[in-house]
């Protein structure tokens, strides 16, 4: 496997005398795509906010690009996006000002011209001045998709990315992000509730469940090593139990 680009070793959260994250260690290498499958409350978001810096582990330890996160917050998050469907950007402002705001925190050289580029990779020329809080669910999907592809970053968190979007405009936003990850090596963290999805963009998955790794390797090893026919049926062996 080329070198792990994210390092985590085992990450904690507790919340009180619940432990929603419990003792998990994974690595993701440069270009790979890892998928983390799980059910409802697994503790997938939690892991995703602990990778962020949003929530602080109770223990274990999170490095990126080679560096601690607790220590080197502001490096490594320079470097790293986000995209989800529970986030919100500013909704008085239009979509391409969205944008820009995004460009100027990171401090982007080339900014319009960015910007162009994925309002027309993401088909949203007809309405990249409309204001945010006049979008359709799909249209802020894409949207927030744009804004985490916008700033380059070498590693991406991408909650359930094609949530709420048509099956055209999902398939095209699966294919982007492979050329994304072709063309620049980008890593990528991927949750998905649609299977044949996780199937289709993992490099290798990590199922959880009650915060723990209960299933590692490709789609393929993991079906095999279930004695399931597919990863839909091994989801709904491994959910059941919970
Ligand atoms: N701030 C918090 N305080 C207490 N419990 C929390 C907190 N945040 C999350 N939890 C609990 O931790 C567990 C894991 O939640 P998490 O949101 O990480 O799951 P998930 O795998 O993302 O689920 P989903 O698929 O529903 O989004 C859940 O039982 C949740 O109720």
């Amino acid at each position: 496997m080329s070198p792990s680009v994210v390092e985590v070793r085992n990450l904690t959260k507790r919340f009180g005398a619940f432990t929603a994250v419990d003792g998990i260690s994974f690595d993701i290498g440069r270009g790979e795509i890892l998928g983390l499958l799980g059910p409802n409350g697994a503790g997938k978001t939690t892991t995703f906010q602990m990778m962020l810096g949003l929530v602080t582990p109770s223990s274990g330890s999170i490095r990126m690009f080679g560096l601690d996160l607790q220590t080197n917050r502001e490096a490594i998050l320079q470097q790293v996006n986000f995209s989800s469907t529970y986030i919100s950007l500013p909704y008085s402002l239009t979509v391409e000002e969205n944008l820009s705001v995004v460009a100027r925190l990171y401090g982007m050289s080339n900014m319009a011209g960015r910007i162009d580029d994925m309002v027309k990779k993401l088909e949203m020329g007809e309405w990249r001045t409309k204001l945010t809080r006049k979008l359709s669910s799909g249209q802020m999907t894409r949207l927030t998709l744009a804004k985490a592809l916008l700033t380059e970053p070498k590693v991406l968190f991408l909650d359930e990315p094609t949530a709420s979007l048509d099956p055209d405009i999902a398939h095209k936003i699966r294919a982007i992000l492979l050329e994304e990850r072709q063309a620049t090596g980008l890593s990528i963290l991927y949750t998905s509730h649609n299977m044949r999805e996780m199937e289709e963009m993992s490099d290798r998955i990590i199922f959880l469940q009650r915060g723990k790794i209960v299933a590692e390797g490709t789609a393929k090893d993991i079906v095999a090593r279930f004695g399931q026919a597919d990863l839909e049926e091994v989801f709904l062996k491994l959910a059941r139990e919970q």
